[in-house]
């Protein structure tokens, strides 16, 4: 039984729900608990039922209270960090209108393209909402909407993103924070609020949105009775605005914004993150350009080939995801999903260099290799659009924190070792993104900073990896596979 005050961390993320039930003192973890979400969809498509989230919740929330054994009194604040970008359309009693669209989901490219053409070009895009819009933006879904399925924008009355549909639900308010708001293109990191001329853009009216909190811990309301019912809970207890999962992974990290980008993080999960906090706005063509769930800033690369990626590689070869070896000569680019970063939307898996002396461990070792080499040039130009050189020896030696599921692989701690030549930590906290949002729910119920309660709790710390000399010879084949094959990868037929 916990002395100290609990709180409960969500990390509602694409292929599941992850709850922490946190002791808020020392950062324990009491208990967790799990539950699963479907994603359908072909060719382009990805989509979730927001109900599936909701039930998700409850189901894990209850797990994580009968590991923890604790009663529902202790429970002082909740908060939720969510996928980001995922376009929410709910009619005027809060139901969905239709399966969310998610950050994955790319049939939205041809409206990024037109988007960012609208508005005058990339620099335009980078001076207001900080991202040129991709097929990942919010914008872009909402616009694919209203081209697409005309009727169901008229009908819409809210828009919301992942997290801040769940945090309504909890407390009944509609709010969400500068970090996750930062992913959708109509909000500006310039001015720190909804930019009307973009929201004019894409025909959006300001008051389908919900109100920006000043940050992830604000206190936005409270756990309702009918939340409070369904989850087991305590009604009354403080509901956080939330964050996006990134923007919660750096919170769970203890990661403040002091320097700039010294503190560099790899999240493989369903999406490659690479990501690092700063004081400095950032804006460069290729990176997005977040807030952090404190308004800082938290400059985010991110691919849409991961572990899912090379997990489906591991399984059409029957192999297990450990029985890999370097790829050798063969290089793949498993760009299965299409591209995000680099944008290439209309992308298709690629394999080269495959000889009779081929073994399927290699090839399944390439598909990791493939996959950490887009995931790491994505943090190479988040240090060139700092202004940092990448192979400069000083920006070489900052360690990457290695965080989410597939850092728990040994497969994949040694190709992002062996590609980045980078000294590696692993954390000692399994799940950064529910521990961050247990941060920002003690933030909330306590008013201290968040930040300083994950560096209490010390969930970022861990062992440090020495560096190994870095593969320069698979990186540059894959370096000078993507350039040539890029119209094959760019194109759309
Ligand atoms: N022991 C492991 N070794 C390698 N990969 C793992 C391991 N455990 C989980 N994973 C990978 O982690 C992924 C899930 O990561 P996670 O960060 O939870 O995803 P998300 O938050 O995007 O839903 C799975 O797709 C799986 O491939
Ligand atoms: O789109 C992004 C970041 O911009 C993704 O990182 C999503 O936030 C989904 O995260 P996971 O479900 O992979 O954790």
């Amino acid at each position: 039984m916990a002395a100290s005050p609990v709180v409960i961390g969500v990390d509602s993320s694409t292929q599941s729900t992850k709850v922490l039930v946190v002791d808020a003192g020392t950062g324990v973890v009491l208990g967790s608990g799990r539950a699963g979400h479907v994603v359908t969809g072909e060719q382009g498509a990805r989509e979730t039922d927001p109900e599936a989230w909701w039930d998700a919740l409850r189901a894990s929330t209850g797990e994580a209270l009968r590991a923890a054994a604790v009663t529902p009194d202790a429970v002082v604040g909740i908060a939720v960090a969510g996928q980001q970008h995922g376009l929410v359309v709910l009619d005027g009693a809060g139901r969905p209108l239709r399966p969310a669209l998610l950050w994955n989901d790319t049939r939205s490219a041809p409206q990024a393209a037109a988007l960012t053409d609208a508005l005058g070009g990339p620099a335009e895009w980078l001076a207001r909402a900080g991202s040129v819009p991709v097929a990942s933006m919010t914008a872009t879904k909402w616009q694919w909407l209203r081209e697409n399925e005309p009727a169901v924008a008229a009908r819409t009355a809210a828009v919301r993103l992942p997290h801040d549909f769940l945090t309504e639900r909890l407390a009944g308010v509609a709010a969400t924070d500068p970090g996750d708001a930062s992913g959708t293109c109509w909000y500006s990191t310039r001015t720190g609020g909804y930019d009307p001329e973009l929201l004019d853009l894409v025909g959006l009216d300001a008051d389908l949105l919900p109100t920006v909190a000043r940050n992830g811990a604000s206190r936005v309301g409270s756990l309702t009775t009918a939340a409070a019912a369904f989850l087991g809970l305590r009604p009354g207890i403080a509901v956080a605005a939330g964050t996006g999962d990134n923007m919660a992974a750096a919170v769970g990290l203890g990661l403040g914004a002091a320097g700039l980008l010294d503190h560099p993080v790899i999240s493989l999960g369903t999406s490659g993150t690479a990501f690092a906090s700063t004081r400095v706005r950032p804006a460069a063509p290729g990176i997005a350009g977040f807030a952090a769930a404190d308004n800082t800033y938290l400059p985010l690369g991110c691919t849409m080939n991961c572990t899912l990626a090379v997990d489906k590689v591991a399984a059409l070869l029957r192999l297990d995801r450990d029985d890999a070896l370097p790829g050798g000569e063969t290089v793949m680019l498993p760009y299965l999903d299409g591209e995000r970063s680099p944008d290439l939307p209309h992308a298709a898996g690629l394999i080269t260099g495959l000889r009779h002396a081929t073994s399927p461990q290699q090839l399944l070792g390439a598909a990791y290799e493939g996959a950490a080499f887009t995931l790491l040039r994505a943090l190479d130009e988040l240090f060139t659009a700092a202004g940092l050189d990448p192979r400069d020896t000083a920006v070489r030696e900052r360690p990457l924190r290695l965080i989410g599921g597939g850092a728990k692989g040994r497969v994949w701690i040694e190709t992002i070792r062996r590609l980045s030549g980078r000294p590696v930590v692993l954390p000692a906290g399994e799940e950064l993104v529910a521990t961050g949002a247990a941060a920002l729910a003690a933030g909330a119920a306590s008013g201290d900073d968040p930040v300083r309660v994950a560096i209490g709790w010390g969930a970022g710390q861990g062992a440090e990896l020495p560096p190994l000399e870095r593969d320069i010879a698979a990186w540059d084949r894959m370096e000078s596979t993507l350039g040539r094959a890029s119209g094959l990868l760019a194109d759309r037929s």
